[in-house]
């Protein structure tokens, strides 16, 4: 069963998108109820005639017994500068959450998508004393994708010629785009860019939340597909590799905070994090990004 806790706007695309297409049970836990059977009721009519599967919602996290992953997309409210905006009430949250899930379903594998994503990843680890390779958090795939979008949109070329476009580092503006990494039609693209088109590419990245929040209140699709290629991996027990939040414990030189890195799965959840070369300059924006979330872990721990 996969269980989704927060049935918001992204809670309820990831529920859409698993129903959809038949991975599993699912169930909606909202701390309000209504809303929960709200969107269980309109997405159990898209579950297809075929399958055996179903959906429902509750406030119940008794409930969440017989999961196998749970996502959570819960939010204590709305942030319109920063994403660290509700970072108290968030991780007062997650701890309360992480409780539950350890009390209910303590073989689990959890995928964090609530912000501030990586702090909130290293406290969910720490509060729940899971297996940091059990607690994975969603972020910079969405990332990734918005940076290969925007080189194919400079270069006019489609996404399928953009390989090994990652965004490691902190889901905010710390975050490092990799431009060393990636490869279009066979090319490295660093010789088909100079450093300020990079730069602008990379600020493009940064602020594309900024950007989308002109047009829509928020993002919900983008980050709902990027989380349901993880879950249906796992399901599927297929191996997936993805740049994603996990606790690190001396890769990429760093330890006791969560970022961004290249990782692999399987039908287990995460079994490797990817040591990949980075150039110098990308190597420092990485510490860098590292020391920012330190920060703001320590500033809720002091
Ligand atoms: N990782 C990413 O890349 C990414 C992308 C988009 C949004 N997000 C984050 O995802 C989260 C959800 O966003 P949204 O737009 O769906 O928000 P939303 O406000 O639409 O939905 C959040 C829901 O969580 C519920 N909730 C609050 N506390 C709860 C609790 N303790 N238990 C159960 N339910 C609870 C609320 O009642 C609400 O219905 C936010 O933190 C947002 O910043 C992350």
């Amino acid at each position: 069963m996969i269980s989704i806790i927060g049935s918001g706007r992204v809670g309820s695309s990831i529920a859409f998108l698993c129903a959809s297409n038949a991975l599993d049970d699912v169930l909606l836990i909202n701390r309000n109820k209504d809303k929960a059977i709200g969107e269980s009721l309109d997405i159990t009519n898209a579950i297809p005639q075929t399958s055996e599967f179903s959906i429902h919602g509750t406030d119940d996290f008794s409930k969440l017994t017989d999961s196998d992953i749970v996502v959570i997309a819960a939010s204590t409210g709305i942030y319109s500068k920063d994403r660290s905006e509700n970072m108290v009430s968030q991780i007062n949250m997650i701890k309360d959450i992480a409780e539950k899930i350890k009390r209910y379903c303590p073989s689990t594998v959890v995928l964090v998508v609530s912000n501030p994503l990586d702090v909130l990843t290293y406290f969910f680890q720490k509060e729940s004393g899971f297996s940091r390779f059990k607690v994975i958090g969603i972020a910079s795939s969405l990332d990734s994708s918005r940076f290969r979008y925007l080189i194919s949109e400079k270069l006019s070329i489609p996404n399928s010629s953009i390989l090994d476009a990652l965004v490691l580092g902190e889901h905010g503006d710390s975050m490092v785009p990799i431009f060393s990494k990636v490869r279009v039609n066979g090319t490295s693209l660093s010789s088909m860019l100079d450093d300020d088109e990079k730069s602008v590419i990379s600020n493009k990245v940064k602020n594309y939340w900024l950007e989308l929040r002109k047009f829509k209140s928020r993002s919900q699709f983008g980050i709902a597909k990027n989380t349901f290629d993880v879950i249906e991996a796992i399901v599927n027990k297929k191996e997936l590799s993805f740049p994603a939040s996990v606790v690190l414990d001396g890769e990429y030189g760093q330890s006791n905070v969560a970022m961004g890195v290249p990782v692999r799965i399987n039908g287990h959840g995460l079994f490797e994090i990817e040591q990949i070369e980075l150039d110098e300059s990308e190597t420092e924006q990485l510490a860098n990004s590292s020391k920012k979330i330190q920060n703001q872990i320590n500033s809720v721990l002091s």
